[in-house]
C-alpha cells in the first residue's frame, strides 16, 4: 500500500496493494494541524488516543459538511483517506496504527446514522425548530464553558429525540451526528474555530505553545511591572533620601552657624552673619562691664574687651545716654557697617539693644578685638617709624589716589567722620552718598572740647543734614572721662 503523506488535502491519489485504484480522499485534514500547529500532544493511553483520534476524524468530517454539505466521503475514498490520516497520526504519535490500535471499521466514513448522508436528510430528520434552538444555543464562541454547555444539551437533545435510528459504523454515529452538522452549519465560526473543536469534539487545541505563549507574556508581563515598581520605588527612595540629606546638611550647616556665633543669638538678616546679642550675653561677656575690660574711650562711650562663649576675644562699645527712640535708625546704620568688609576694617560682628529697670536702654556693638595695640599707638608707637616712611612715599607720589580735589574730598570726609563733635558725623549712608557723587560735603565745624550728646539728637541732627548742611547741635554737655567714670562708679555701686 502506498500512501501519499506529503499532502492532507486528499487530491492524490493512491493505489491499493491489487492494483485497484482507491478513489482520492476528500477530506481535508491538514487544518488539524493548523488548529494546533505545534501541539505537543499529551501521552495517552490507548483507549484516549482512540477517542482523540475518532474526535478528530468526526471534526475533519464536520468540515467536509461545511464544504459539501455531505456527512460522507465516497466509499471507494476509505483507503485513501485513512492513509492521509494515519500519515498525519503518524507525525504525533509515531508506530501507532489507528485502524488496528482503536478497532476502526475500514469503511467507516462511507458509514453513517440511519442512512443520513446529507444535510438535506438531515434537516429533514430534525424538525427546524430543533435545528433553530441549536444555532441559537450553538452560534457563539464555544471556547468558554457556559456557552458551550448549554449548546452540547440542545445537540444531546436532538440526538435523544430525532436520531434514535441504527447507526453504522462508530464514527460517523448517530451520537456524532448532531455535533457535526452544529459544527458545520451552527457555529459561526464553523468547525475549524478552536473553540468549536474543543466544545463540540472535546479537542483541545489551545496549544501547550499559546499556553507557554500565555504564561510567557504573563511572566514577562510581571518582570515588567516588577522591574518598573522596583525603579519606581527606587527612584522614590532616592529622592526622598536626597531630599532628606539636603534638609539634614542645612539643618547642620544652620546648626554650624548657631555654633560659631553664639547659642540662642538672633542673626538679624541672611544677608549679614550679624548677631543679635542679649544684654545678658554681652554682661557675661565683660564681666558685667567691669572696669579692668575697658581698652578705650570713644565720644559715644566705653569701648571694653569680652570674651564670647566660643572663646573668642571681642570689643565691645558701650553707647551712653541712648534711648529706645533711635534704635531703628541705630540698627540700620550698624546694618550698613557690618556689610562693608574691608581689611582696614574691623569685622562686625554684631550689636545688642535692650532696656533695663537700672542702667537704662542699652546699645552695644560687639566687633573684632584688635590685639595690636591702639590706633593710637600705631600711629605715635611701634609704627611710628614705618608710617613715616610710608607717609613719605605717599608726599612724594601719590599716583593712585586720583586728582587733588578727590584726595581733598576724601579727607574731608574722613575729618567730619572723626569730628569730636558728634552731631557732625554722617551717617554711613551719608558717608556713601558723599563719597560715590558730587553732593557737596558740608564745612568741617570748629572743634570745640569733647562734647557727650544724645544719638537721638544727633541722629536728628544729621537726618535734617542730608543736603550737607550741619544742624546746630542741640543738648549737648560738656563731656569729661572724670565724669564718666564717676558715672560708671554710681552704676557700679548701685549694681
Ligand atoms: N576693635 C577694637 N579692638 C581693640 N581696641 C579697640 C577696638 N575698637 C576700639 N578700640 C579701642 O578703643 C578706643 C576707642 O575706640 P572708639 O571706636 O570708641 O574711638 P572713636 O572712634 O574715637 O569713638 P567715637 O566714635 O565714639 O568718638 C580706640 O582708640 C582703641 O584703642
Amino acid at each position: 500500500l502506498i500512501i501519499p503523506s506529503a499532502s492532507f488535502s486528499g487530491h492524490r491519489r493512491s493505489l491499493l496493494q491489487n492494483d485497484t485504484v482507491s478513489s482520492e480522499c476528500p477530506l481535508t485534514f491538514g487544518f488539524l494541524r493548523r488548529l494546533a500547529p505545534d501541539s505537543k500532544r499529551p501521552n495517552l493511553d490507548t483507549h484516549s488516543e482512540c477517542q482523540y483520534i475518532l474526535q478528530g476524524l468526526r471534526l475533519v468530517l464536520a468540515d467536509h459538511l461545511h464544504r459539501t454539505d455531505s456527512f460522507l466521503s465516497p466509499l471507494d475514498s476509505a483507503e485513501s483517506c485513512w492513509g492521509v490520516y494515519q500519515s498525519l497520526v503518524g507525525e504525533y504519535v509515531p508506530g501507532f496504527d489507528i485502524r488496528r490500535r482503536c478497532g476502526f471499521e475500514t469503511p467507516w466514513i462511507a458509514r453513517g446514522c440511519m442512512n443520513i448522508t446529507t444535510r438535506q436528510e438531515f434537516e429533514k430528520a430534525v424538525p427546524r425548530a430543533a435545528l433553530d434552538d441549536v444555532e441559537a444555543a450553538c452560534n457563539q464562541s464555544l471556547l468558554n464553558n457556559s456557552p458551550c454547555a448549554s449548546c452540547t444539551v440542545k445537540l444531546a437533545g436532538i440526538r435523544a429525540s430525532y436520531l434514535q435510528g441504527a447507526s453504522i459504523g462508530n464514527v460517523s454515529d448517530c451520537t456524532a451526528y448532531p455535533f457535526i452538522y452544529a459544527a458545520a452549519f451552527s457555529n459561526q465560526f464553523g468547525p475549524t474555530d478552536v473553540g468549536t473543536a474543543k466544545c463540540l469534539f472535546n479537542l483541545d487545541f489551545t496549544s501547550p505553545k499559546s499556553n507557554s505563549k500565555r504564561k510567557k507574556i504573563v511572566i514577562s508581563v510581571v518582570v515588567v511591572a516588577c522591574v518598573v515598581i522596583l525603579v519606581l520605588g527606587f527612584a522614590v527612595f532616592w529622592f526622598v533620601r536626597r531630599r532628606k540629606e539636603r534638609l539634614l546638611k542645612q539643618k547642620l550647616k544652620s546648626m554650624r552657624t548657631d555654633t560659631n556665633m553664639s547659642s540662642g543669638l538672633d542673626s538679624i538678616s541672611a544677608s549679614t552673619t550679624l548677631i543679635r546679642f542679649t544684654f545678658d550675653e554681652i554682661k557675661a561677656a565683660t564681666r558685667n562691664f567691669a572696669r579692668d575690660h575697658i581698652i578705650g574711650r570713644g565720644g559715644y562711650g566705653n569701648v571694653y574687651k569680652g570674651v564670647l562663649p566660643d572663646g573668642s576675644e571681642v570689643a565691645l562699645k558701650r553707647f551712653k545716654n541712648c534711648s529706645a527712640a533711635g534704635d531703628a535708625s541705630f540698627t540700620h546704620e550698624v546694618e550698613v557697617i557690618a556689610s562693608v568688609r574691608h581689611v582696614n576694617l574691623v569685622a562686625l560682628r554684631g550689636y545688642c539693644t535692650a532696656t533695663t529697670h537700672l542702667e537704662g536702654h542699652q546699645r552695644i556693638i560687639v566687633c573684632d578685638l584688635m590685639k595690636n595695640g591702639s590706633v593710637h599707638d600705631h600711629l605715635f608707637g611701634l609704627m611710628e617709624n614705618k608710617l613715616r616712611r610710608a607717609l613719605d612715599v605717599v608726599e612724594e607720589d601719590m599716583p593712585e589716589l586720583g586728582p587733588p580735589e578727590l584726595v581733598e574730598k576724601y579727607v574731608l570726609v574722613a575729618v567730619l567722620c572723626s569730628h569730636p563733635q558728634l552731631y557732625a558725623r554722617p551717617t554711613m549712608d551719608q558717608v556713601v552718598k558723599m563719597l560715590d557723587t558730587d553732593v557737596a560735603i558740608p564745612s568741617i565745624p570748629e572743634r570745640p572740647i569733647s562734647l557727650i550728646a544724645n544719638l537721638d539728637d544727633i541722629e536728628r541732627s544729621v537726618s535734617s543734614s542730608g543736603s550737607g548742611t550741619l544742624s546746630t547741635p542741640a543738648g549737648y554737655q560738656t563731656y569729661t572721662y572724670e565724669h564718666e567714670e564717676e558715672k560708671e562708679d554710681e552704676n557700679q555701686s548701685g549694681r
